[in-house]
């Protein structure tokens, strides 16, 4: 790519999103973490990361969020780096759910009682189970490590007003994780599992670290601005092929259809979405539809695949 694009892509961006920030009068912000129902809806911000390093961003690209869900493909990463495949998919499945993300219903009626897949509740609180460490702290480190590598941010931390605000309200997600126990799917602390569920979940970003990390697993794990691969191939395949099935909760089919790029959302209102080996965008619109998905970020990133032909099918 040379300048010229880099303008023109820039150009995109700013009026993409200024066409689609309206978008966000369709959603409400997530409220059932109370700390999340303070963010301003009306917000949209946009990171493209492209194949050279070069990273390009428009609207509210540097406001703060927590990772949410996005943060379930990291904690597999670590997972499957420490366990391997055949360890980890003994104990979280493969396949969509059609479900919320925060559903009970099928991990009772399907047996043996599995998680489906680590990209639901139940799945990443079994995933956030395998990771080792004498203490949650040194468990979390693990994560961190990962993403501070990868976003090439050191000061990366955990919003402690998300997490405190989670952890007193989430009563689903213990009944998850007591069921999961009960199952044999956890082993060890239930609490101490879900506090680093919790921690994980609350790391904060921009879209710019975003787009970063979406960026090396459009690479297949390669980091173009550390001349590193920071992670194995095959893992990288894996959490791609997670994010076009069940990304994007339940709406990943029409999300597929629509946009067609592998993506990951989470409750604060980001998106990861990697287009193999050409980009990564980092999207943040805290108003979300009914399934938990940023309504304008959504929209904003079906309008660039549409105009650049981004969809991998
Ligand atoms: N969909 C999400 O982003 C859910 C993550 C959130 N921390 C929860 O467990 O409910």
């Amino acid at each position: 790519m040379d300048k010229m694009d880099h303008i023109n892509i820039q150009q995109v961006l700013e009026q993409t999103v200024q066409e689609t920030v309206s978008e966000a009068e369709k959603g409400e912000v997530a409220s059932y973490i109370p700390e999340l129902a303070r963010q301003d809806k009306r917000r949209l911000g946009i990171s493209v990361c492209l194949k050279d390093g070069t990273l390009l961003s428009a609207g509210d690209a540097h406001l703060p969020f927590t990772l949410q869900s996005i943060s379930k493909i990291f904690s597999l990463m670590v997972a499957l780096c420490e366990h391997g495949e055949r360890y980890v998919f003994e104990r979280v499945g493969k396949e969509p759910t059609g479900d919320p993300f925060n559903s009970i219903i099928k991990l009772e009626t399907i047996k043996p009682h599995k998680p489906l897949n680590p990209m639901i509740n139940a799945g990443a609180i079994a995933v956030a189970g395998m990771i080792p460490g004498a203490t949650v702290e040194k468990r979390l480190e693990k994560i961190m490590r990962l993403l501070r590598k990868m976003t090439g941010n050191p000061e990366l931390r955990v919003n402690y007003d998300v997490y405190q605000s989670e952890k007193q309200t989430a009563d689903r997600n213990r009944a998850l994780a007591y069921f999961l126990k009960e199952s044999k799917i956890l082993s060890g602390d239930v609490e101490e599992t879900l506090d680093l569920y919790f921690r994980h979940c609350s790391i904060e970003v921009t879209t710019v670290e975003v787009a970063r990390l979406a960026a090396i697993l459009a690479a297949d794990g390669y980091d173009i601005v550390s001349g590193e691969q920071l992670l194995p191939r095959e893992v990288a395949r894996i959490c791609k092929t997670f994010m076009v099935t069940c990304g994007m909760y339940n709406a990943s089919g029409e999300f597929a259809i629509d946009v067609g790029i592998p993506a990951k959302s989470g409750v604060a209102g980001g998106i990861m979405a990697s287009v193999p080996q050409r980009m990564g965008l980092g999207v943040f619109g805290p108003a979300l539809d009914e399934k938990g998905n940023s309504v304008a970020g959504v929209k904003l990133l079906q309008r660039l695949s549409d105009m650049w032909d981004l969809s991998i099918f």
